[in-house]
């Protein structure tokens, strides 16, 4: 079977039973292109799954409310440095006519010299949100006091900012949540002198955020709203009474007593608001009652806590006015200025003022300072500082950050107030980081009532019973907060037993309050947790989503595939049968050995030859020899019993076996060797050489005959037939590769074969003569023979282009492998 050199065949694949799975190539690879034909698309690599990326998703926080991520927005108005001189110069003035308190000696002497001074500023705003504050150069160079960067306000008013700029930032956004039913509170705190009072409220020509926010309210409401709500005032102030206990008085009654009873005022008047005008008129006359008093800092300095609620309740279907559930409040709070005694001076009951007005303030801060701790670190209890003051009992839910709030921080800039403004900016500025997470829902609030708890009931009456303490000490005329009646007690030297017990039972309330609030804590960031979780695996499960329909997908275009390949298969089976059909046929027909053996292989499946190549290749090879039998039968006309034959017995083995193979299948196959020449190229020489004759001095050549050889005995059989035939005969040899004819004389066989040489026929042995010539006869010996063959294959090699004469047709022969026969042409 032949294999060798055939081009591999397109419809066979190499299919290596059972590989290796990650040796296994995948069908695209070896499948002909036209299998992945049916294929809509080629299939893309699916992706890992992506559970890293899952892992870290972002999952969005935990949104209580619209604002829970909002801090507590914190402004800053710097007041006007001319006009803290004038006021200044004013009230140095009114104190040289009037002499409104006793002088203070220390400060009568250092106000002038401090008028003196230069206009330098202790405060410079940096840009919209941060201010730096310098200390003066005094302060620098001996107490090496630097300056101070505060940063994170939610806006910083310059001194030439307008009471209508400050409107639209700072309070705008309140009113607008108030009239969308959302409770609100704006706090003004800063030194006395400040500008709170007149940021709140203003003067005729230059109104404040209240009557700005009630114009707004009261103008802006169209007759279908204003036919659903209504807008109620009310105003009241905090102060002390000869700096001892707390008063509440109602500043719209002439002035009336009230009373707190946990975080709402009881007996206090609202009045209906209308329009802004009427509204303004209240405000001034409630202004009108306000405790004020000229100081040092301040000719009109406000000597108590202003607290203004504007609220808005929507009306009831029938049109009534229902309980207060469904109001917000706006409340707007002016505190009176922390004062330092060193500037103000203040002595006698103004010092006690002073001393409520600080308490007050400190109270505040440390509210809002328990708040920021807590936010900070959630396991830290919220302090109860609220109960400390009647102002920060009334504001519990904003300074417990349950109510959204803002806070106004005014300073004056003049360098002799550094001292102030740096302690304000210091205690205030950390406020902006408050965050109000618990926020109410709902857009109307009964501000007078406290939202629903969420601490275990049992809390909830024994604050009910601490409250009805409170509430009893209220009434016997004790309304100072805990830490002043514990001052007045120790002062005293008394020993107030109910008193220690209700504070051993609040203090009892607050640690239990405390542990509850962790609790709530703790299961609120496990509320937290669970959240997250679940959100992990939402993500999870829509990437696991995401790769399975992409591995449906692919599942998909493989099923096509198996598809193709499985109509190729059944086509390949009936190609093959079709070919085996084919082969059996050829098989059949074929008488050739060798045909005959190669249908006895089969053909393996990763071969590339089949049988038609093979068939094709007998075919070739069958008319080669064809033609070659042809060519020397028409050039063997020995074979005919006219030419005598000489054997040469160094045929070698193989060439005498297949010689003897072909005689037996009749084929009389010349077989060509190394130095024949082909049939085509001898006959061209012979056609040279027969024109090129008449050169050669007329001289006939001689004919050195090649045959085929025989087996001994058939080569006696042939000697014997021509015996009588046997002459002299001249031998004419031609080198191609000179193109010469050999002359007799020049002959290669000159030693060997003779002029004329005599052939024994009697003996099948030659002789040489003379050395010139050799014959046959009896007396010569075998080893004459083995001489010429000697010869003859010196003379192939030294001659490998040697031309013959057989029949009339010149061939190149190796001599040796011929069974020469000599004999006249
Ligand atoms: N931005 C300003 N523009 C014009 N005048 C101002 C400004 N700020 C303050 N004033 C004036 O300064 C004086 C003191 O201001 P105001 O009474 O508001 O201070 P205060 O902070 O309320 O002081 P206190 O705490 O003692 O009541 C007032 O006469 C006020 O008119």
């Amino acid at each position: 079977m032949e294999t060798k050199g055939s081009s591999p065949c397109p419809y066979t694949a190499a299919v290596r039973r059972n590989p290796h799975r990650k040796a296994r190539a995948t069908p695209f690879s070896t499948a002909p292109v036209s299998l992945l034909q049916p294929s809509a698309s080629p299939p893309q690599n699916i992706p890992s799954f992506p559970i890293e990326e899952i892992l870290s998703m972002e999952v969005p926080e935990k949104k209580l409310t619209e604002a829970s991520s909002e801090n507590l927005k914190v402004f800053m108005r710097i007041r006007t440095l001319n006009i803290q001189r004038e006021t200044l110069k004013k009230v140095s003035e009114m104190k040289k006519t009037k002499n409104t308190w006793p002088k203070n000696p220390k400060s009568t002497n250092a106000l002038p010299k401090k008028l003196k001074k230069s206009n330098e500023v202790c405060v410079t705003v940096n840009d919209a949100h941060s201010v730096t504050v310098s200390p003066p150069q005094s302060l620098q160079d001996g107490k090496r006091i630097k300056s101070e960067v505060y940063q994170g306000f939610s806006q910083v008013f310059s001194s030439e900012a307008s009471q209508r700029e400050v409107y639209e930032k700072m309070v705008s956004p309140l009113v607008e949540d108030l009239l969308n039913g959302r409770s609100g509170m704006l706090a003004a705190l800063g030194p006395s002198g400040s500008g709170k009072t007149h940021t709140i409220f203003g003067c005729g020509r230059d109104p404040g955020m209240v009557p700005l926010a009630l114009g707004r309210i009261l103008s802006q409401e169209d007759n279908k709203m204003q036919s659903q709500r209504i807008f109620y005032l009310s105003m009241f102030e905090i102060s002390s009474e000869k700096g001892k206990s707390e008063k509440i008085f109602d500043l719209l009654k002439d002035g009336a007593d009230l009373f707190i009873h946990q975080s709402s005022i009881k007996g206090m008047r609202e009045a209906i608001l209308y329009d802004p005008l009427q509204a303004e008129s209240l405000i001034a006359s409630g202004l009108l009652k306000r405790a004020t008093a000229m100081t040092n800092s301040n000719n009109q300095s406000s000597r108590s806590q202003c607290i203004i609620n504007i609220r808005c309740e929507y009306k009831e279907v029938n049109g009534e006015v229902g309980d207060n559930s469904n109001s917000a409040v706006l409340t707007i709070v002016d505190l009176a200025g922390a004062e330092r005694e060193k500037k103000t001076g203040n002595q006698g009951i103004r010092l006690l003022e002073s001393n409520f007005i600080n308490n007050t303030s400190m109270v505040f801060g440390l509210c809002l300072r328990s708040l920021l701790e807590h936010q900070k670190n959630p396991r830290k209890p919220m302090r109860k500082h609220f109960q400390n003051s009647l102002l920060t009992r009334y504001l519990r839910d904003y300074l417990e950050g349950k109510k959204r709030m803002a806070l106004l921080l005014t300073v004056r800039p003049g360098e002799e107030d550094y001292l102030d403004t740096s302690f304000l900016l210091r205690q205030a500025s950390p406020y902006t980081k408050i965050k109000f997470d618990i926020i109410e829902e709902h857009g109307i609030l009964n501000h007078n009532k406290r939202p629903v708890q969420r601490t275990p009931s049992y809390v909830q009456l024994k604050r009910m019973k601490l409250s009805k303490n409170e509430d009893s000490e209220i009434n016997q005329g004790s309304d100072e907060c805990p830490q002043l009646l514990n001052k007045e007690a120790a002062a005293k030297g008394m020993k107030d037993v109910s008193l220690t017990d209700a504070r051993v039972q609040s203090e009892e309330i607050i640690s239990i309050e405390a542990n509850v609030g962790n609790i709530l804590r703790v299961d609120q960031v496990e509320l937290e947790r669970k959240e997250r979780n679940h959100h992990i695996l939402q993500n999870f499960g829509k990437a696991l989503w995401k790769v399975l329909k992409e591995y449906k997908k692919k599942l998909e275009v493989a099923e096509n595939e198996i598809c193709t390949l499985r109509n190729c298969l059944t086509s390949e089976k009936s190609r093959s049968a079709e070919l085996e059909n084919q082969l059996r046929d050829w098989q059949s027909n074929c008488c050739c050995r060798e045909g005959k053996k190669s249908l006895d292989c089969e053909v393996a499946e990763n071969e590339t030859c089949t049988p038609r190549d093979h068939i094709t290749n007998e075919k070739t090879r069958f008319s080669k020899l064809e033609y070659e039998l042809r060519d020397w039968r028409s050039n063997c006309s020995s074979r005919k019993g006219i030419l005598s034959e000489v054997s040469f017995r160094e045929v070698d083995e193989f060439e005498r076996k297949d010689l003897e193979d072909h005689q037996s299948n009749d084929y009389n196959k010349v077989e060509s060797s190394t130095g024949d020449a082909t049939a085509a190229e001898d006959q061209e020489n012979t056609n040279e050489l027969n024109a090129a004759s008449p050169q050669w001095n007329g001289k006939e050549p001689a004919v050195l005959s090649g045959s085929c050889s025989s087996t001994d005995q058939e080569y006696r059989r042939k000697e014997e037939s021509f015996v009588s035939k046997l002459s002299t005969f001249q031998v004419t040899f031609v080198d191609r590769d000179m193109d010469t004819l050999l002359e007799e004389d020049h002959s290669p066989f000159d030693s060997v074969l003779p002029e004329c040489c005599t052939i024994s026929t009697a003996k099948s042995s030659l002789s040489f003569e003379n050395n010139s010539s050799f014959l046959v006869g009896e007396d010569q010996t075998e080893n004459k023979e083995d001489k010429l063959v000697t010869k003859i294959m010196e003379l192939n090699n030294s001659h490998p282009n040697l031309y013959f004469q057989v029949g009339k047709n010149w061939v190149r022969k190796k001599l040796i492998r011929l069974n020469c026969k000599l004999t006249r042409s």
